[in-house]
C-alpha cells in the first residue's frame, strides 16, 4: 500500500479548524496536544534515563508544554520547566494548563538551568508555535541559542520556535529540532525553505480531528499515491510507439550539454523515442555516450512528439526567441525551463500568447528565474515561496514547479502541493535539466499532466535520495548519475504495482 498524501494547511486554515473544533472538544485540544507530545517524547527517550527540560513560552504553545510536563510529573519522571513570562498574562487555555501543572506539584524556573552532569534526556521547545508574530530577540533568542547547543535530542512542539509556519523563514533565530510534533495537519513552512533544516523528523498528530471536515485542505504533500496508478506493468505485446516521443529543445552554441542531459533522463524514464533539437549549427549529430538519442536541428524537432520541453541551454538570442514563439504557437503540451523562462520574463507578447493557449503549460523556475518572471528579487520569492508559485500560476495560467528545498507545485486553478523528496546533493549543475527530461518522458508516455508533474518532481528527488543512501552524495552527486537511479525506482514501483 502506498502511503496516502497528507493535507497541508496555512496558519489561517489551522486557526479556522481550531475555532470550529474547540467549543465541543472533550478533552480540550490543548490537553490532546500535550498528551500527544508526551507520547512522542517517551518514544524519543526510550534509552535515555534522566530528566527532561521543557522550555515554555508566553502563549498556547507554552500551554502545550505545561500539559506535557504534567504527564511526566504524574508518571514519576523528573521534568524541569523553564518559563520566563508572567503567568497572569497567559491566554486562557495556557493558564489552565499552568495551574494544573502547579496543582500537580510542578514548579517553574524563570531562567534556563544548566544541564545535569549526565545531560538532559530530552529538551523540549514549547516557546512559540503558529502564533509567532515577529523576529525573536532578547532573552528568548538567548534561550534558543543555548538550547540549540545542547548535545541531546531536541523536540519542538507544533513548530520549531522562530520558524514561520507559513513560509519556512527563520524570524531572527530558530530552534533546531531533531524531532517536531505538529498538530492537526502539516503547515507549508515545515516543508519548504528552512523548515526541513529545523524540523528534523516530522510527525503529525491530528488530535482526533478530521481537519478536512472543517475546511477542505488547500494543499497536499506530493506522494507516489497521487500518481502511482500510472505505474501499470507494460503489456507483453508492446512497442516503442506506445511510450511516446519526448522532445527536448535547447542547446545554443556552447550549451549542448544541458539538453543532452534532459534527453538522457527522458530515455531512462521510459520514453519510447527521444528527440533532442539543438540550436548550435555545429552541434554533434550523434551522442556517442547515448546513441539512442535522436539529435536534430532545433527547428526540425518542433514538429515531433506529444509534448515539447524547451529551454535547457537555449540561450536568449533572436534564434532562441523565434523558436520559443513557434513552440508556444504549437498545439503541443509545453514545458518551459531555464532560458525559455528568462525569455518569457522580458517578452509580453509571448506571455500573452502563453495565456491564450489551449494545451497545458508547465513552468519550472528556480527562485532566480521566478524572480525575473514576477519582476521581483530572489529573496522576495524565497520569503514566501507558496505565494510566489501561486502568483506565477495565475499570471501565466500555467502549472508551476518552483524548485528549491521543498519544491512547490501550483496549478492554475489555485491548488498547490509541496514535494518532500530530495537532498542537498541536488544543489549541482544540470539537476534542472534532468527534471525537464523526466517531465518530457512522462508526458510522452501520456501520463495526465498533473500526474506527470508530481511524478517527475517526486522521482527527481527520490532518485537523489537513493544515490545519497548509497553514499553517492550529497558531496559530488552529479546530474548525469540521476537518470539510472530514476530508472531503478520506476521499475521497482512497477513491480510493486503488480502486487496490489
Ligand atoms: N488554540 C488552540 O486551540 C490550540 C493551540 N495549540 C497550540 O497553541 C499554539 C498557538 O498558540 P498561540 O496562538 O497562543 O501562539 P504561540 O505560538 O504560543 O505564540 C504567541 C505568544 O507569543 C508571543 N510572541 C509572538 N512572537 C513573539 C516574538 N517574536 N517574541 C516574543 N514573543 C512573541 C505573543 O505575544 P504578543 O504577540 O501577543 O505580544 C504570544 O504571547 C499552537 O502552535 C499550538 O502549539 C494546541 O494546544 C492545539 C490547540
Ligand atoms: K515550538
Amino acid at each position: 500500500m502506498l502511503q496516502p498524501s497528507q493535507p497541508i494547511y496555512t496558519v489561517a486554515g489551522i486557526r479556522t479548524i481550531e475555532t470550529a473544533a474547540m467549543p465541543s472538544a472533550k478533552p480540550p485540544l490543548m490537553e490532546r496536544a500535550g498528551r500527544a507530545s508526551a507520547e512522542e517524547a517517551v518514544r524519543l527517550m526510550i534509552d535515555r534515563p534522566g530528566a527532561l527540560l521543557i522550555a515554555c513560552g508566553p502563549g498556547n504553545n507554552g500551554g502545550d508544554g505545561f500539559v506535557m510536563a504534567r504527564h511526566f510529573l504524574q508518571a514519576g519522571r523528573k521534568v524541569v520547566v523553564a518559563f520566563s513570562g508572567d503567568t497572569a498574562k497567559l491566554p486562557g487555555d495556557a493558564k489552565k494548563s499552568w495551574e494544573a501543572w502547579r496543582d500537580a506539584g510542578g514548579e517553574t524556573l524563570s531562567d534556563l538551568p544548566s544541564a545535569p552532569p549526565e545531560g538532559w534526556a530530552l529538551v523540549v521547545d514549547a516557546l512559540f508555535g503558529i502564533g509567532l508574530q515577529r523576529p525573536i530577540n532578547g532573552r528568548y533568542a538567548d534561550w534558543i541559542r543555548a538550547l540549540n547547543a545542547l548535545p541531546c535530542p531536541r523536540m519542538s512542539i507544533d513548530v520549531p520556535s522562530g520558524l514561520c509556519a507559513d513560509t519556512g523563514r527563520v524570524l531572527g533565530v530558530a530552534f533546531k529540532a531533531t524531532h517536531t510534533v505538529t498538530f492537526i495537519a502539516l503547515k507549508p513552512g515545515l516543508l519548504t525553505l528552512d523548515g526541513p533544516d529545523h524540523c528534523g523528523e516530522l510527525v503529525v498528530k491530528r488530535l482526533d480531528l478530521d481537519a478536512n471536515s472543517y475546511l477542505p485542505a488547500p494543499g497536499w504533500e506530493v506522494r507516489p499515491a497521487l500518481f502511482g496508478d500510472q505505474f501499470a506493468p507494460r503489456r507483453l505485446n508492446s512497442h516503442k510507439g506506445l511510450f511516446g516521443d519526448a522532445v527536448i529543445i535547447g542547446g545554443a552554441p556552447g550549451m549542448c550539454g544541458a539538453p543532452l542531459l534532459s534527453g538522457r533522463a527522458a530515455l531512462r524514464a521510459g520514453a519510447g523515442r527521444v528527440f533532442v533539437g539543438l540550436l548550435d549549427p555545429r552541434a554533434p549529430v550523434v551522442d556517442l555516450i547515448q546513441p539512442e538519442l535522436m539529435l536534430r536541428p532545433a527547428e526540425d524537432a518542433l514538429s515531433e512528439g506529444q509534448a515539447i520541453a524547451i529551454g535547457p541551454g537555449l540561450g536568449r538570442d533572436e534564434a532562441a526567441s523565434a523558436l520559443l514563439h513557434r513552440a508556444v504557437a504549437s498545439k503541443h503540451t509545453l514545458v518551459l525551463d531555464a532560458d525559455a523562462l528568462n525569455l518569457l520574463a522580458t517578452d509580453d507578447t509571448l506571455a500573452g500568447a502563453l495565456t491564450r493557449r489551449h494545451a497545458p503549460v508547465v513552468l519550472t523556475p528556480h527562485p532566480a528565474e521566478a524572480a525575473r518572471l514576477l519582476k521581483a528579487l530572489p529573496d522576495e520569492i524565497q520569503a514566501n515561496r507558496l505565494d510566489a508559485a501561486l502568483k506565477l500560476a495565475q499570471r501565466f495560467d500555467a502549472h508551476v514547479i518552483l524548485k528549491g528545498n521543498g519544491s512547490l507545485i501550483a496549478h492554475p486553478d489555485g491548488r498547490w502541493l509541496i514535494n518532500r523528496s530530495g537532498n542537498p546533493g541536488m544543489s549541482a549543475a544540470g539537476m534542472g535539466d534532468v527534471l525537464t527530461g523526466l517531465l518530457a518522458a512522462l508526458l510522452a508516455q501520456r501520463w495526465p499532466i498533473e500526474a506527470a508533474i508530481l511524478g517527475a518532481v517526486h522521482l527527481h528527488g527520490a532518485a537523489a535520495d537513493l544515490l545519497l543512501a548509497k553514499g553517492i552524495g550529497p558531496i559530488g552527486m552529479g546530474a548525469s548519475e540521476l537518470p539510472d537511479a530514476v530508472r531503478m525506482l520506476m521499475n521497482q514501483w512497477v513491480a510493486q504495482h503488480q502486487h496490489y
